[in-house]
């Protein structure tokens, strides 16, 4: 499996943020995309994501499911939890799982792997920072997706969080995925570097 984007060209605002931008990402490698504030990560990854046009060029899928598009293929983790407070942390991955359909995995599994089995009942709502992004890491985890699209995925994490993510990105990778992640901090795996330019 390929994930590609060629010339791409993405405007925001009436302002080009970044234009003749290549880039490719095969089964088992992690891509991670560096650079300044308002270098225009967050709007690649939104642009693979299927979140945003490109103003130019072309992003592609080779070796996926030829049934299903991209997005349909791909999380995206945002840099903000896409959670909803008044549902539990049990009640927020089903959520996910019956929205994004597909191959699903034990959601209690997927909570102990980011070590929020205990807190399965507790409204999102009262989580902290790093525990909701753990409850977001839990979604990729709950259905299989062999496309992670990740910004700033270690955010808030603490160190054993991070040390708990980085396993679970090698076995994402192990098993086949690809990861495309923009960040500021070292992935803790091994990593092809895309660094983008452009100013704060
Ligand atoms: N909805 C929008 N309308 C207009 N301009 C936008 C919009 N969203 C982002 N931009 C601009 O696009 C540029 C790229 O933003 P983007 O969030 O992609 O950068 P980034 O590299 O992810 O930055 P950071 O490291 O701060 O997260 C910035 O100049 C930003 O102000």
């Amino acid at each position: 499996m390929r994930l590609s984007g060629r010339n791409l060209k993405c405007v925001r605002g009436g302002r080009e943020v970044f234009s003749g931008l290549d880039l490719s990402a095969t089964s088992g490698e992690a891509l991670a995309i560096t650079g300044p504030n308002g270098a225009g990560k967050t709007s690649l990854l939104r642009v693979l994501a299927g979140l945003l046009v490109p103003a130019e060029g072309v992003v592609a899928l080779e070796g996926g499911d030829a049934e299903l598009s991209l997005p349909e293929q791909a999380h995206y983790l945002g840099h903000r939890d896409a959670l909803k407070p008044a549902l539990s942390v049990a009640e927020n991955l089903s959520f996910w799982r019956e929205f994004l359909g597909g191959e699903t995995k034990d959601a209690g599994q997927c909570l102990a792997a980011v070590a929020l089995d205990h807190a399965a009942h507790l409204p999102a709502a009262y989580l902290s920072a790093g525990q909701r992004r753990r409850l977001s890491i839990a979604r990729l985890l709950s259905v299989r997706r062999l496309v992670w699209l990740l910004d700033e995925p270690t955010s808030a994490l603490d160190a054993a969080g991070q040390a708990l993510f980085v396993g679970l990105m090698r076995d994402h990778l192990a098993q086949g995925g690809l990861i495309v992640a923009a960040t500021h901090l070292p992935l803790g795996i091994d990593a092809r570097d895309l660094r983008m330019g452009g100013a704060a």
